[in-house]
């Protein structure tokens, strides 16, 4: 396994592996833990050589977010791929990614626009315009995307359908399920801020989620349900919730044949000054 910084050396590395089979590109913001690991096993399932990006992005954050506390852990990450057999480590420096004059940026409507999107202004522009210069950059036969971030493999999707990509082409965005610890928390690289007790709080997430998913699917009228599980969440201890909405297919998964689910309950939720996300699907009885 290799790890590269400049342009030119993943120029020649990919141009390697290409020799002998498909590449995949797992794209990852580093801190490394099980939910990314899966989505490298998911990848080395799906072609010969995984390639995985390790960078902090930050025209992706707001400008009161954690760019400069997020954490990075380059060599522990490092052992890691090299243990699950990702062939190459692409981790530039933001100046090789945004040279002096960059000045594009790739608006995804539509999906973009709501949840993540009202409540971190300018993020998805971002994201699309990391991962499109990733893809350029690596030109993969498949990409990994993990269903955490569910509204962000809805842009990507959106993205690859409306520019016609084809490294990778809409059908090979690959969605990969979510990885959770045993009381149901989403594995994020930012559950390392929570203080023991927050990390408390965050445990009851994915149960209140799964109790409102039970009412909502007992034929529950769905916006008391949603405003319930909002009040429950503060109860719980979350500082604020950013939305507990239900999308339907046409809101959130315009590309429905490659997302499955019919509907999905996403929620984000702040507890101090970490937020976390989570989704789960909601069977067909729904009332969106
Ligand atoms: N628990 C998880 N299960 C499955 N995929 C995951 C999980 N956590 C992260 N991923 C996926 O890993 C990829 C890289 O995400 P990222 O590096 O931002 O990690 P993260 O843990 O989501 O960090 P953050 O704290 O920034 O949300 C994304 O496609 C994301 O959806
Ligand atoms: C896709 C991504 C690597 C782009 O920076 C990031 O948004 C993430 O880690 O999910
Ligand atoms: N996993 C999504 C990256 C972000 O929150 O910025």
């Amino acid at each position: 396994m290799q790890t590269v910084n400049s342009l030119n050396t993943l120029k020649q590395a990919v141009e390697d592996l290409r020799q002998s089979g498909r590449i995949a590109l797992v794209p990852t913001m580093g801190a490394l833990h099980e939910g990314h690991l899966a989505l490298v096993r998911r990848a080395r399932e799906l072609a010969d050589h995984v390639v995985v990006s390790i960078f902090v992005n930050p025209t992706q954050f707001g400008p009161n977010e954690d760019l400069g506390r997020y954490p990075r852990r380059l060599a522990a990450d490092e052992a890691l791929l090299e243990a699950e057999g990702a062939a190459l480590i692409w981790a530039p420096q933001a100046a090789e990614m945004y040279p002096q004059g960059f000045a594009t940026s790739v608006e995804v409507g539509g999906v973009s626009e709501g949840y993540c999107g009202a409540a971190r202004p300018g993020h998805f522009a971002g994201v699309a315009t990391v991962v499109l210069k990733l893809f350029n950059q690596v030109q993969p036969d498949f990409a990994v995307f993990g269903e955490k971030d569910w509204q962000q493999l809805a842009v990507i999707r959106r993205m690859a359908q409306d520019l016609n990509l084809t490294s990778p082409c809409v059908e090979n965005i690959v969605g990969a399920p979510i990885v959770r610890e045993e009381d149901g928390l989403a594995l994020s690289s930012r559950n390392a801020y929570l203080s023991a007790a927050e990390r408390r709080v965050a445990g009851r997430l994915n149960g209140l989620m799964r109790q409102a998913i039970a009412q909502i699917e007992g034929g529950g009228e769905v916006s008391a349900v949603l405003a319930d599980l909002d009040t429950a969440l503060l109860a719980a201890g979350f500082a604020s919730v950013d939305y507990a909405a239900l999308a339907d297919a046409e809101s959130l998964a315009p590309l429905a044949a490659l997302t499955g689910s019919p509907a999905r309950l996403l929620v984000a939720a702040r507890i101090g000054g970490t937020r976390l996300i989570d989704n789960m699907p909601v069977g067909s009885n729904a009332r969106c």
